[in-house]
């Protein structure tokens, strides 16, 4: 009952969008609207086939079902942005600009309305998903912020001819998202999408379906043409469907390397561009001299966010061997402080991973790191809270894996889950030579108090994000995105205007045209 009092003011509103989200309590919420979105209103698919059932990982409960769309309901949605596409692209970009505010507006307002969604549907604690919205939001305004000002270039030529260049949009532009951050993904895609001008078409994970339908009526409510934002939703033959569609301009994906994979193949078929958001192992390297209690804290925002199940994660934790044991025994100890239970509680820190089978996965790579040597300094073991209704729950106590090697499956794998690797060094040069041993490059992180040392080293790091004395925090206004297997192209900041814009040049003559024939 605990968010029962904070949600008091906005019950009528909440009763009115979601009869059963009023009511919700960890354990208590159903939903039974349709996911899908199209042309302005919630719909059934038209050629709607397999039904998936979403659940609650809280308790393991199912809380909705969903129809997976077809070839049909797909290219019905491509068409609606279409439609809308032609009416959104004409507009100024002040007029588009006033559309996103009045979004992000909305979402602030309703902020603990779809943060208990997202807790709801994903397991990640209300703490977390509150900020998760606030990053929503703010994506929504940075964008609007340039959506003014996006111009092209004016370039003199000789004879007072010119040329001038055209920042257009590309079309209707397709966003598939992963199932950690459901809300925000798709606020990091559509907010440069719509500000560059585009429709766009979303589908979501299938295990995460609920809270991207809300951000397609908000942007309705906001003033968006019908059509300019819709949702479709299921899962691998939906997606291929999306990619494979001929209207569809660009593709822009967020999920693991084997799946990205796949939509690169498809989209290479189409010469459609791609952004490619993919997985990570990134090495967070913690010098002797840092500050041990910022290190310590950096680790833990660099793993135990979203149960661990965030791509950047810094779970590779390289340590200097001089402070290997102060800062094991510091981070052990916070890390079985971690409260772990009923996410919709305030003063849960972690909640539940997104299903069984991912759960079991998390198990067994911590079994499989046992096998060859790693020691378990903390958690890794199921948790089951005595709350009964959480029972069927899918949690488990963060981990804190020691001895570990670089040759060790948990460290070399995306585990996704809450599990830190500690790696002890000795050398800048070693550990930076180790830190980019991997296919991947997503991100990376350093702790020191040398200024000269933190650059040298970042700027050695082939990843994409890199943070220095700090992790995991998303400023919207910095680009994201990985090197390598982790992908390519950027969301956020101005580089991801790049992705959802092309450029057209436009030669003028101004004086008499000298054949050479
Ligand atoms: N770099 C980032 O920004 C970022 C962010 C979040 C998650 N991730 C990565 O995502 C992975 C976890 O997410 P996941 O399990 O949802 O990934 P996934 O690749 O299984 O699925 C991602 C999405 O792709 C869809 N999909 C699956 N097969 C498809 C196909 N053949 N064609 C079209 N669409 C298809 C899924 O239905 C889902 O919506 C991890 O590897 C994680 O690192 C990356
Ligand atoms: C908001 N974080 C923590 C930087 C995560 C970004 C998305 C990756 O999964």
């Amino acid at each position: 009952m605990l968010l029962l009092p904070r949600l008091q003011p906005l019950l009528p509103r909440l009763c009115s969008l979601l009869p059963s989200l009023a009511m919700s309590t960890t354990g208590t919420f159903t939903l039974h609207q349709p996911l899908n979105y199209r042309a302005g209103a919630r719909v059934q698919p038209v050629d709607g086939g397999q039904s998936e059932e979403v659940y609650e990982p809280a308790t393991g409960r199912v809380i909705s079902k969903l129809l997976c769309s077809g070839e049909k309901e797909v290219d019905l949605a491509v068409q609606s942005a279409k439609a809308a596409f032609k009416v959104w692209s004409q507009l100024s970009g002040m007029e588009r600009s006033r559309v996103l505010l009045e979004a992000a507006r909305i979402i602030r307002e309703q902020r603990e309305e779809i943060a208990t969604l997202e807790t709801i549907n994903n397991g990640k604690s209300i703490f977390e998903a509150r900020v998760d919205i606030d990053i929503s939001w703010q994506s929504l305004e940075y964008y609007a912020g340039l959506a003014g000002s996006l111009a092209g270039e004016h370039i003199q030529l000789p004879g007072g001819s010119f040329g001038y260049t055209r920042r257009e949009p590309l079309g209707v532009c397709v966003g598939i998202g992963a199932w950690n951050y459901p809300f925000q993904i798709a606020c990091w895609k559509s907010a440069p999408a719509l500000a560059c001008g585009n429709a766009m078409v979303f589908k979501p994970s299938p295990f995460t379906p609920i809270s991207v339908v809300r951000l397609a009526e908000i942007f309705t409510e906001a003033g968006a043409p019908k059509g300019l934002f819709n949702v479709v939703q299921g899962g691998v033959a939906t997606g291929q469907f999306l990619c494979q569609h001929p209207d569809v301009a660009k593709i822009s994906f967020t999920g693991s390397v084997p799946t990205g994979v796949k939509i690169m193949e498809m989209a290479a078929k189409g010469i459609k561009p791609v952004t490619l958001e993919l997985g990570g192992k990134s090495p967070l390297i913690i010098f002797s001299d840092s500050v041990l209690e910022n290190a310590v804290n950096g680790a833990l925002m660099a793993n135990f966010l979203t149960q661990g199940e965030v791509c950047c994660n810094g779970t590779r934790v390289f340590v200097q061997r001089e402070i290997l044991d102060a800062f094991t025994k510091e981070v052990v100890k916070h890390t079985q402080k971690i409260k772990v239970g009923d996410p919709l509680l305030e003063d849960t820190r972690m909640g539940a991973l997104i299903n069984r089978p991912h759960l079991d996965r998390v198990q067994g790579f911590i079994k499989q790191a046992k096998e060859q040597g790693a020691k378990v300094l903390c958690g890794g073991d199921l948790y089951v809270p005595d709350d009964p209704k959480l029972k069927n729950g899918y949690y488990m106590q963060p981990c804190v894996l020691g001895n570990c090697t670089d040759d060790m499956t948990c460290v070399k794998e995306e585990i996704f889950g809450p599990v830190m690797s500690i790696l002890p060094f000795d050398t800048e040069e070693e550990v930076v030579e180790r830190a980019n041993n991997t296919k991947f490059g997503l991100a990376g992180g350093v702790f020191t108090r040398d200024i000269q040392k933190a650059h040298r080293v970042v700027a050695a790091l082939k990843a994409g994000m890199c943070f220095i004395n700090n992790y995991n925090i998303s400023p919207v206004e910095l680009p994201f995105g990985g090197y390598k297997a982790s992908g390519f192209g950027r969301e956020n900041g101005r580089a991801a205007i790049e992705y959802y814009s092309q450029l057209k040049t436009v030669c003028v003559e101004m004086g008499d045209v000298e054949s050479v024939f």
